[in-house]
């Protein structure tokens, strides 16, 4: 398996294609609005590294669902692994593989919650089978069979009037969204004979001054 990168139409990344204010933001809208118009599957999955209470990490795959200036969100189960080691250790790395674009980003830095109303206006919006898949489930957690896992889902369904019901699934307290806060932000886009572009921004902690600088491959 050996697959050569710098066809894919992108190129030209360097510290200057880095502008506005964070300087990762307009980039990493613009590659996250390309990967959605050219319809690679999952353009806004991302594979997150938390670490565990003895140092040691765990990664997985979860879905970005807001971009600003104060990060990226993603929602989980806050005693599921992850919420456990963010309880912990408030760190993360997160990685956008998209390659089918011959690109990737990653963060690093500090996660917060985000406020619980930004939360409760996320739960909301989603579908009425993903509230009640959410409370179904003790994310991480063992269990005996698939039959249970049925069987808790028929349990809580039935508490909020079925499946089709229009009781309202109400956001459990242990549910909701964390904000990865970036203090570095790395863009790589993938060359001929792997002398791919990378440019990594880092902020500086004191002045909250962006510095882009390219690294070799
Ligand atoms: C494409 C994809 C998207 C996913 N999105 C989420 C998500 O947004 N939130 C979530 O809790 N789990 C999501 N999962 C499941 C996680 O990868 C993971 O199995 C789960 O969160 C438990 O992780 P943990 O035990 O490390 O905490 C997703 C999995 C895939 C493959
Ligand atoms: N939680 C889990 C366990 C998931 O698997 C996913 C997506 O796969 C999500 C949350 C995010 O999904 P949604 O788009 O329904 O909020």
């Amino acid at each position: 398996m050996r697959v050569g990168y710098g066809s894919a139409g992108g190129g030209g990344l360097g510290p200057e294609s880095l502008t506005g204010e964070p300087v990762w933001l307009d980039l990493f809208e613009r590659w996250l609005a390309e990967g959605v118009a050219r319809a690679i599957p999952e353009p806004n999955a991302m594979v997150v590294a938390t670490v565990d209470a003895a140092g040691v990490p765990a990664t997985r795959t979860v879905l970005c669902k807001a971009v600003d200036d104060r990060g990226i969100v993603f929602y989980t189960n806050h005693d599921s692994d992850k919420g456990r080691h963010l309880a912990t250790q408030p760190v993360a790395s997160a990685t956008f593989p998209w390659i089918a674009m011959e690109r990737q980003v990653h963060f690093r830095g500090p996660v917060v919650q985000i406020e619980r109303a930004e939360t409760q206006a996320y739960w909301a919006s989603r579908p009425r089978g993903s509230q009640l898949g959410a409370l179904a489930s003790t994310q991480s957690h063992p269990i005996a069979s698939r039959a249970d896992l049925e069987a808790q889902a028929r349990a809580v369904a039935d508490r909020f009037g079925g499946v089709d019901g229009d009781e309202p699934v109400p956001l459990p307290d242990n549910w909701g969204g964390y904000r990865i806060q970036p203090t570095t932000v790395e863009f790589w886009q993938g060359g001929a004979d792997r002398l791919h572009d990378r440019v990594r921004v880092v902020r500086d902690p004191d002045t909250g001054v962006w510095d882009a600088r390219r690294l070799q491959p």
